[in-house]
Protein backbone atom coordinates (compact mmCIF):
# COMPACT_ATOMS: atom_id res chain seq x y z
CA UNK A 1 0.00 0.00 0.00
CA UNK A 2 1.15 3.55 -0.57
CA UNK A 3 -0.16 6.53 1.17
CA UNK A 4 0.38 10.04 0.59
CA UNK A 5 -0.21 13.30 3.39
CA UNK A 6 -0.38 16.09 3.04
CA UNK A 7 2.70 16.35 0.79
CA UNK A 8 3.93 19.62 -0.09
CA UNK A 9 7.01 21.13 -2.59
CA UNK A 10 8.16 24.08 -4.14
CA UNK A 11 10.93 24.90 -6.22
CA UNK A 12 11.33 28.46 -5.71
CA UNK A 13 7.55 30.25 -6.88
CA UNK A 14 5.88 27.13 -8.14
CA UNK A 15 3.94 25.16 -5.57
CA UNK A 16 4.24 21.46 -7.40
CA UNK A 17 2.37 19.68 -4.12
CA UNK A 18 0.03 21.89 -2.25
CA UNK A 19 -1.49 19.60 0.36
CA UNK A 20 -1.19 16.07 -1.98
CA UNK A 21 -3.29 13.46 -0.27
CA UNK A 22 -4.16 9.83 -1.34
CA UNK A 23 -3.96 6.37 -0.91
CA UNK A 24 -2.88 3.25 -3.42
CA UNK A 25 -4.53 0.03 -1.89
CA UNK A 26 -2.79 -3.46 -3.27
CA UNK A 27 -4.04 -5.50 -5.89
CA UNK A 28 -5.28 -2.60 -7.86
CA UNK A 29 -4.13 -0.04 -10.55
CA UNK A 30 -4.45 3.55 -9.10
CA UNK A 31 -3.40 6.16 -11.57
CA UNK A 32 -2.64 9.87 -10.90
CA UNK A 33 -4.43 11.47 -14.00
CA UNK A 34 -3.64 15.52 -14.14
CA UNK A 35 -2.46 17.77 -17.18
CA UNK A 36 1.09 18.60 -17.72
CA UNK A 37 2.25 20.44 -14.60
CA UNK A 38 0.03 19.38 -12.33
CA UNK A 39 2.54 17.55 -10.19
CA UNK A 40 2.77 13.80 -10.69
CA UNK A 41 6.54 13.46 -11.49
CA UNK A 42 7.23 15.20 -8.23
CA UNK A 43 4.88 13.10 -6.34
CA UNK A 44 6.24 10.16 -7.70
CA UNK A 45 9.78 10.79 -7.20
CA UNK A 46 9.07 11.58 -3.82
CA UNK A 47 7.35 8.40 -3.28
CA UNK A 48 10.43 6.47 -4.54
CA UNK A 49 12.69 8.99 -2.37
CA UNK A 50 14.56 10.61 -4.78
CA UNK A 51 13.28 13.86 -3.82
CA UNK A 52 12.65 15.35 -0.95
CA UNK A 53 9.50 16.78 0.04
CA UNK A 54 9.28 20.21 2.45
CA UNK A 55 6.80 18.41 4.50
CA UNK A 56 4.14 15.52 4.47
CA UNK A 57 4.37 12.15 4.43
CA UNK A 58 4.78 9.31 1.82
CA UNK A 59 4.51 5.75 3.47
CA UNK A 60 5.04 2.52 1.57
CA UNK A 61 3.62 0.21 3.37
CA UNK A 62 5.15 1.00 7.40
CA UNK A 63 8.29 2.87 5.77
CA UNK A 64 8.05 6.69 5.91
CA UNK A 65 9.99 7.43 2.60
CA UNK A 66 11.05 10.96 3.43
CA UNK A 67 12.36 9.62 6.58
CA UNK A 68 13.89 5.93 5.24
CA UNK A 69 14.10 6.56 1.23
CA UNK A 70 16.52 3.81 0.64
CA UNK A 71 14.60 1.43 2.43
CA UNK A 72 10.94 2.50 0.57
CA UNK A 73 13.26 2.03 -2.58
CA UNK A 74 13.36 -1.80 -1.87
CA UNK A 75 9.90 -2.11 -1.69
CA UNK A 76 9.30 -0.66 -4.92
CA UNK A 77 9.91 -1.54 -8.37
CA UNK A 78 10.52 1.76 -10.88
CA UNK A 79 9.49 2.64 -14.43
CA UNK A 80 10.93 6.33 -14.41
CA UNK A 81 9.88 8.77 -16.37
CA UNK A 82 13.12 8.87 -18.44
CA UNK A 83 15.01 5.67 -18.98
CA UNK A 84 18.35 5.91 -19.37
CA UNK A 85 20.16 2.44 -20.13
CA UNK A 86 23.38 1.16 -20.30
CA UNK A 87 24.19 1.30 -24.33
CA UNK A 88 27.27 -1.19 -24.09
CA UNK A 89 25.66 -3.25 -21.69
CA UNK A 90 23.26 -6.62 -23.06
CA UNK A 91 19.77 -6.63 -22.23
CA UNK A 92 20.61 -9.32 -19.55
CA UNK A 93 23.43 -7.69 -17.97
CA UNK A 94 21.57 -4.58 -17.39
CA UNK A 95 18.92 -6.35 -15.72
CA UNK A 96 21.36 -8.58 -13.50
CA UNK A 97 22.78 -5.51 -12.67
CA UNK A 98 19.78 -4.01 -11.22
CA UNK A 99 18.86 -7.50 -9.34
CA UNK A 100 21.91 -7.14 -8.06
CA UNK A 101 21.38 -3.18 -6.86
CA UNK A 102 18.39 -5.21 -5.17
CA UNK A 103 20.40 -7.78 -3.22
CA UNK A 104 19.86 -10.75 -5.47
CA UNK A 105 22.81 -12.65 -6.33
CA UNK A 106 24.29 -15.74 -7.63
CA UNK A 107 21.73 -18.29 -8.90
CA UNK A 108 18.93 -16.28 -7.13
CA UNK A 109 19.83 -13.82 -9.48
CA UNK A 110 20.13 -15.79 -13.14
CA UNK A 111 17.05 -17.44 -11.87
CA UNK A 112 15.07 -13.90 -11.66
CA UNK A 113 16.72 -12.60 -15.11
CA UNK A 114 15.84 -15.59 -16.56
CA UNK A 115 12.21 -15.14 -15.52
CA UNK A 116 11.08 -11.73 -16.55
CA UNK A 117 13.22 -12.16 -19.94
CA UNK A 118 10.74 -15.24 -20.67
CA UNK A 119 8.17 -13.50 -19.28
CA UNK A 120 8.50 -10.31 -21.02
CA UNK A 121 8.91 -12.28 -24.41
CA UNK A 122 12.88 -10.53 -24.35
CA UNK A 123 14.84 -14.23 -25.26
CA UNK A 124 16.30 -12.65 -28.85
CA UNK A 125 17.10 -9.60 -26.81
CA UNK A 126 19.07 -10.79 -24.38
CA UNK A 127 22.21 -10.71 -25.45
CA UNK A 128 22.20 -8.06 -27.74
CA UNK A 129 24.29 -4.47 -26.56
CA UNK A 130 21.36 -1.87 -25.91
CA UNK A 131 22.73 0.75 -28.33
CA UNK A 132 20.37 0.88 -31.03
CA UNK A 133 17.18 -0.59 -29.16
CA UNK A 134 14.19 0.47 -30.34
CA UNK A 135 11.66 2.13 -27.89
CA UNK A 136 9.91 -0.39 -27.62
CA UNK A 137 12.54 -2.71 -26.97
CA UNK A 138 13.92 -0.34 -24.59
CA UNK A 139 10.83 -0.03 -22.28
CA UNK A 140 11.07 -4.00 -21.95
CA UNK A 141 14.36 -3.78 -20.66
CA UNK A 142 12.98 -0.67 -18.43
CA UNK A 143 10.37 -2.90 -17.39
CA UNK A 144 11.99 -5.79 -16.59
CA UNK A 145 14.61 -3.74 -14.59
CA UNK A 146 11.87 -2.99 -12.38
CA UNK A 147 10.21 -6.05 -11.80
CA UNK A 148 13.06 -8.29 -11.72
CA UNK A 149 12.75 -8.25 -8.13
CA UNK A 150 9.38 -8.99 -7.89
CA UNK A 151 8.46 -5.60 -5.72
CA UNK A 152 5.67 -5.59 -3.75
CA UNK A 153 4.98 -1.93 -5.26
CA UNK A 154 5.18 -0.99 -8.81
CA UNK A 155 5.54 3.49 -9.85
CA UNK A 156 5.52 4.11 -13.49
CA UNK A 157 5.52 7.44 -14.97
CA UNK A 158 3.73 7.71 -17.61
CA UNK A 159 4.38 4.09 -19.16
CA UNK A 160 3.02 4.30 -22.23
CA UNK A 161 4.49 6.93 -23.75
CA UNK A 162 6.15 6.45 -27.20
CA UNK A 163 5.11 2.92 -27.57
CA UNK A 164 3.29 1.13 -30.63
CA UNK A 165 0.16 -0.87 -30.03
CA UNK A 166 1.99 -4.41 -29.24
CA UNK A 167 4.62 -2.84 -26.49
CA UNK A 168 1.18 -1.31 -24.96
CA UNK A 169 -0.72 -4.16 -24.92
CA UNK A 170 2.46 -5.91 -23.34
CA UNK A 171 2.70 -3.35 -21.01
CA UNK A 172 -0.98 -3.26 -20.18
CA UNK A 173 -1.34 -7.04 -19.75
CA UNK A 174 1.74 -7.73 -17.35
CA UNK A 175 0.37 -4.94 -15.18
CA UNK A 176 -2.91 -6.54 -15.42
CA UNK A 177 -0.79 -9.43 -14.22
CA UNK A 178 0.62 -8.46 -11.62
CA UNK A 179 -2.60 -6.57 -9.99
CA UNK A 180 -3.68 -10.01 -9.92
CA UNK A 181 -1.06 -10.95 -7.77
CA UNK A 182 -1.58 -8.47 -5.36
CA UNK A 183 0.78 -5.98 -6.51
CA UNK A 184 -0.10 -2.33 -6.01
CA UNK A 185 0.81 -0.32 -8.66
CA UNK A 186 0.85 3.49 -9.00
CA UNK A 187 1.44 5.00 -12.20
CA UNK A 188 1.37 8.84 -13.53
CA UNK A 189 -0.48 9.71 -16.61
CA UNK A 190 -2.63 12.26 -19.00
CA UNK A 191 -3.58 10.14 -21.75
CA UNK A 192 -7.26 9.21 -21.25
CA UNK A 193 -7.55 5.70 -23.04
CA UNK A 194 -4.39 4.22 -20.84
CA UNK A 195 -5.86 5.61 -17.27
CA UNK A 196 -10.02 4.20 -18.56
CA UNK A 197 -8.33 1.15 -19.84
CA UNK A 198 -6.41 0.17 -16.70
CA UNK A 199 -6.87 1.75 -13.20
CA UNK A 200 -9.25 0.74 -10.76
CA UNK A 201 -9.00 3.81 -9.12
CA UNK A 202 -8.42 7.46 -10.78
CA UNK A 203 -6.58 10.75 -8.50
CA UNK A 204 -7.15 13.38 -10.52
CA UNK A 205 -4.43 15.84 -9.73
CA UNK A 206 -4.49 19.48 -10.38
CA UNK A 207 -1.92 22.06 -9.35
CA UNK A 208 -0.30 19.94 -6.97
CA UNK A 209 -3.86 18.57 -5.16
CA UNK A 210 -6.18 15.67 -5.25
CA UNK A 211 -9.10 17.64 -7.46
CA UNK A 212 -11.47 14.11 -7.50
CA UNK A 213 -10.85 10.38 -7.55
CA UNK A 214 -12.58 7.33 -7.52
CA UNK A 215 -13.21 4.76 -9.95
CA UNK A 216 -13.93 5.84 -13.52
CA UNK A 217 -17.21 5.34 -13.30
CA UNK A 218 -17.48 6.82 -10.40
CA UNK A 219 -16.16 9.95 -11.82
CA UNK A 220 -18.46 10.00 -14.60
CA UNK A 221 -21.89 9.69 -12.19
CA UNK A 222 -19.99 12.27 -9.86
CA UNK A 223 -19.70 15.01 -12.78
CA UNK A 224 -22.76 13.45 -14.65
CA UNK A 225 -20.77 12.69 -18.05
CA UNK A 226 -20.64 8.98 -19.52
CA UNK A 227 -16.82 9.32 -20.80
CA UNK A 228 -14.16 9.69 -18.58
CA UNK A 229 -12.35 12.54 -20.56
CA UNK A 230 -15.89 14.35 -20.24
CA UNK A 231 -16.09 14.05 -16.57
CA UNK A 232 -11.92 15.27 -16.04
CA UNK A 233 -12.75 18.34 -18.05
CA UNK A 234 -15.36 19.09 -15.63
CA UNK A 235 -13.33 18.40 -12.80
CA UNK A 236 -10.36 20.63 -13.62
CA UNK A 237 -12.25 23.09 -15.77
CA UNK A 238 -9.81 22.45 -19.01
CA UNK A 239 -8.77 20.63 -21.23
CA UNK A 240 -5.35 21.70 -21.51
CA UNK A 241 -2.07 19.30 -21.20
CA UNK A 242 -4.47 16.10 -21.55
CA UNK A 243 -4.18 13.53 -24.64
CA UNK A 244 -7.13 11.43 -25.62
N1 LIG B 1 13.45 20.34 -10.50
C1 LIG B 1 12.55 21.29 -10.72
N2 LIG B 1 12.90 22.60 -10.71
C2 LIG B 1 11.98 23.57 -10.91
N3 LIG B 1 10.67 23.35 -11.13
C3 LIG B 1 10.26 22.06 -11.17
C4 LIG B 1 11.17 20.99 -10.96
N4 LIG B 1 10.48 19.82 -11.03
C5 LIG B 1 9.19 20.17 -11.27
N5 LIG B 1 9.06 21.51 -11.35
C6 LIG B 1 7.82 22.26 -11.57
O1 LIG B 1 6.83 21.73 -10.71
C7 LIG B 1 5.57 21.62 -11.36
C8 LIG B 1 5.10 20.17 -11.36
O2 LIG B 1 5.94 19.43 -12.23
P1 LIG B 1 5.80 17.85 -12.46
O3 LIG B 1 6.91 17.44 -13.38
O4 LIG B 1 5.70 17.18 -11.16
O5 LIG B 1 4.40 17.80 -13.21
P2 LIG B 1 3.72 16.60 -14.02
O6 LIG B 1 2.32 16.52 -13.55
O7 LIG B 1 4.56 15.38 -13.92
O8 LIG B 1 3.76 17.18 -15.51
P3 LIG B 1 3.93 16.44 -16.93
O9 LIG B 1 2.66 15.72 -17.22
O10 LIG B 1 4.13 17.62 -17.85
O11 LIG B 1 5.14 15.55 -16.85
C9 LIG B 1 5.79 22.20 -12.77
O12 LIG B 1 5.41 23.56 -12.76
C10 LIG B 1 7.28 22.06 -12.98
O13 LIG B 1 7.77 23.03 -13.89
Amino acid sequence: MISVQNLTKSFGDVRALDGLTFHAPDGQITGLLGPNGAGKTTCLRTIYGLQKADSGQALIDTVDALLDPLAARRLIGIFPDKFGLYERLTAQEQIAFFAELHGLKGAERNQAVTAVIERLGMTELAHRRSAGFSQGQRMKVALAQAIVHQPKHLILDEPSRGLDVMSTRILRDLLRELRAQGTCILFSSHVMQEVAALCDRVVVVAQGKVAAEGSPDELCAMTGESALEEAFVKIIGTDEGIAA
